[in-house]
């Protein structure tokens, strides 16, 4: 990458630009704002306040457009094989394609495929929330809990979250997917089995943690049922690509919502893993949110480079990891309900861009995937924005909210906002000695007092932010915002030359979950591994 002509330019021009501060950029250029920010669809994307000029955007255009950004993503839409490791399509699209173009896998057209398990989830969510779906004894269910883990769990969680507002009275809807036995036995602990449904939902169906749990789960409902294998049926049902294995579990496999190998986990919840969604919103509202997802869809498929949100998002990123070696980057959702969001994108993009391998067998000789962490405002505020502010590392970061409240009270919604508007004027202008000496003198301070504090309350600025300003959160904008951050990901991918759509870095922790477990079925002092790893599995074997 080194020698790739955008990549030098970049890196040049990143000289001039590492001088020149924003706030004077903005000064000298009053349609700064006009000329840095998109539209689309209610959505305001302010990029302005980015330690970038026209001349930036102009080279990190020219970097995609070298990347072919445009041609991976008419592969991707196409349905080909572009997760080269796996040998699989990517193709989350086709679960929310709502104009129903074909799209086609093997010569066949997923589109019926995709539509029909939405018709089965309709059918399904439809019946558990007016009570026609019935218990073992009898009775409606009450509480839905949704095991799974990492996609088959983060996802409808966050959403779940995120619409909570919209979930129907009187139903409750829970996850588990830690194989810590706390988070199980917390969750079923206020719960009657009799109303209670159990989602188990594994793209594989082979993930142990939430294997275990389901079993778990399972011997707890059937203790409820003096042991009558007749009430799993009733209660239990699956999320997955692999039948063969849910009916080994012993689920009846018309119990079963598909879906299938071209749907990577964490970008799951679009299909049949998103049924805890469906039966707590309503399939209506599902799909409100596909909607939202399928017109970002088309926004980014059609619109050119410059105007493209989650292209320019991407760049942006790739602006500050690269040449500013910026490591980190963070998610702060000025909404309550958008509070999962952050652990939901650390999943998807570090997941997918965490790697040190490109497409073409070599290691990276850039930098890829950012450190993605994030908190609700004004949570964040009170806790980490010391250090975006006064720290000494340069940490870019995404600031989300909408012009309407869930739940306008009072003044809230004005003064949720005027810390978002706040604190990014803040990031980005900073304040000078000469305006914090001048600030202090007027408070009645002088002499040593005033020259330590003057050092100590400056701040340098120049810290870059997008501010993303929805008019509300529903269905359809959450549906739109994930939908961005998917294709801003896909993008850097793209541009790091990396297979986005493998996870081959988790595996080797599994494995040797596996060998320790064996380990730890006797008591017998292990000395296979290295000094650390035995010294605390045997701590852990003579005091368990
Ligand atoms: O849905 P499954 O197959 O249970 O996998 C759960 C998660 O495990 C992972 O493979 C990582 O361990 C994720 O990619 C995936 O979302």
């Amino acid at each position: 990458m080194q020698e790739i002509a955008a990549w030098k330019a970049l890196k040049a021009h990143k000289q001039e630009i590492e001088n020149l501060y924003m706030r004077d950029l903005f000064a000298a250029d009053p349609q700064r704002f006009e000329s840095f920010s998109l539209q689309f669809q209610g959505l305001l994307f302010d990029y302005s306040k980015n330690r970038i000029n026209a001349e930036t955007l102009r080279l990190l255009l020219d970097l995609a457009d070298y990347a072919d950004v445009g041609g991976w993503t008419a592969r991707m839409f196409n349905g080909e094989p572009i997760n080269i490791t796996e040998d699989r399509p990517v193709l989350h699209v086709a679960l929310r394609n709502r104009g129903n173009r074909p799209i086609h896998v093997d010569g066949e057209d997923v589109m019926p495929l995709v539509n029909a398990v939405l018709a089965k989830m309709r059918r399904f969510s439809d019946e558990v929330r007016s009570g026609k779906w019935q218990g073992y004894s009898g009775e409606p269910v009450t509480d839905v809990v949704n095991i799974g883990i990492g996609g088959s769990d983060l996802g409808p969680v966050m959403v779940t979250e995120a619409l909570k507002p919209y979930i129907k009275p009187g139903l409750r809807v829970h996850f588990v997917s830690n194989i810590d036995s706390n988070h199980l036995v917390q969750t079923i602990k206020g719960l009657r089995p009799e109303t209670t449904l159990f989602i188990v939902a594994s793209k594989t169906f082979t993930t142990q943690e939430t294997l275990t749990n389901a079993r778990s789960a399972r011997a707890w409902l059937l203790a409820a049922y003096d042991g009558d294998e007749r009430a799993v049926a009733r209660h239990f049902v699956a999320l997955s690509t692999n039948a063969a294995e849910v009916k080994r579990f012993g689920i009846d496999t018309n119990n079963m919502f598909e879906f299938w190998d071209w749907v990577g986990g964490r970008y799951s919840l679009w299909s049949a893993i998103g049924l805890s969604i469906a039966i707590a919103i309503g399939m209506e509202n599902f799909e409100a949110m596909l909607q939202g997802a399928y017109e970002m869809d088309e926004h980014f498929r059609s619109a050119p480079p410059a105007e493209n949100i989650p292209v320019i998002m991407a760049l942006l990123g790739i602006w500050y990891n690269d040449f500013f070696g910026a490591d980190s980057h963070a998610i702060l959702p000025y909404n309550q309900y958008l509070h999962r969001f952050p652990a939901y994108l650390q999943q998807a993009d570090m997941e997918s861009n965490g790697k040190h391998t490109t497409r073409d067998n070599q290691r990276v000789d850039y930098l890829t995937g950012p450190v993605i962490w994030g908190e609700v405002g004004t949570n964040g505020q009170h806790a980490f924005y010391q250090l975006l502010h006064q720290g000494t590392k340069l940490i870019p970061a995404d600031f989300i909210a909408a012009v309407e409240s869930q739940n306008p009270l009072g003044e809230h919604q004005d003064i949720l906002l005027s810390n978002f508007f706040a604190q990014t004027e803040a990031l980005m202008v900073g304040r000078s000695e000469a305006r914090t000496r001048a600030d202090l003198e007027a408070e009645g301070y002088s002499g040593d007092k005033l020259e330590q504090l003057v050092v100590h309350k400056e701040f340098e600025g120049n810290r870059p932010t997008n501010s993303m300003l929805f008019q509300r959160f529903d269905p359809h904008s959450v549906g739109m915002l994930i939908a961005m951050y998917e294709h801003k990901i896909f993008v850097q991918g793209v541009i790091w030359n990396i297979n986005s759509f493998d996870q081959m870095g988790v595996e080797l922790g599994k494995q040797l979950a596996k060998t320790i477990q064996r380990e730890l079925e006797d008591d017998a002092p292990v000395s296979e591994h290295d000094a650390s790893t035995n010294g605390l599995i045997n701590h852990y074997k003579r005091r368990r």
